[in-house]
């Protein structure tokens, strides 16, 4: 049988849901996330982007040519994030030249490792990362000052329809694969939920 990322969703809710609701989120909603959490998390966040944008690259390298298009967009879409980072971050006097957390260096291997795995695997990945941030940011609904922005830079409607194209690119290449490599790619989805979760509460201990 096929595996799907709806299926994996469905699968495993209590997981999915961890990754994409934690306090941190909703603090931001409320407006009482501490200064301190925040910017652990501008920074930290930043850096796994860094690693991302390479890893996406790594992704494109390995892609059939009809999935170049949404790849390409996306990587269009980090060069912009980048620079937003750094202007964020400079607005609040952050240096960006810092050690990744514990938590951040195991998610930037985790991207990393990725490189030997098989496309369906990747995409599955991708998919898993970037749905993620899409749910997490706009779930809690309609943030506050300073935060509209951060929540709507991935919870906006075209980031929604660029992460529903990256679940048909990942479901295709889940289509063709052998069960093996179906299995890996539920692993990774659960792997990520985990690795997001763990991001969240990384950035609330600073408080
Ligand atoms: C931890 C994390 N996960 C996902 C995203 C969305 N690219 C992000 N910026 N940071």
């Amino acid at each position: 049988m096929t595996l799907t990322c709806q299926q994996l969703l469905q699968k495993h809710t209590q997981e999915w849901q961890e990754a994409t609701v934690h306090p941190f989120l909703v603090q931001c909603k409320l407006g009482t996330i501490q200064q301190n959490q925040f910017n652990t998390w501008l920074v930290q966040d930043y850096l796994f982007v860094v690693d991302f944008t390479r890893m996406v690259g790594r992704i494109l390298a390995n892609a059939p040519s009809q999935h170049f298009d949404v790849i390409l967009g996306g990587l269009v879409a980090l060069k912009d994030e980048l620079n937003w980072f750094k202007e964020k971050a400079a607005l609040q006097k952050l240096d960006l030249d810092t050690q990744k957390q514990l938590t951040c260096s195991e998610y930037c291997d985790y991207m990393n490792s990725l490189a030997a795995m098989p496309y369906p695997v990747q995409a599955t990945a991708f998919w898993a990362i970037e749905l993620a941030y899409n749910q997490g940011w706009q779930l809690p609904g309609v943030m506050p000052e300073p935060y509209t922005e951060f929540a709507d830079r991935w919870g906006n409607p075209g980031f929604t329809n660029y992460v529903k194209l990256l679940e048909q690119q990942a479901d295709q290449g889940l289509q063709t694969a052998s069960e093996s490599i179906q299995h890996q790619a539920e692993e990774a989805f659960l792997k990520v939920a985990r690795l997001e979760k763990d991001f969240w509460q990384m950035a609330f201990n600073a408080a």
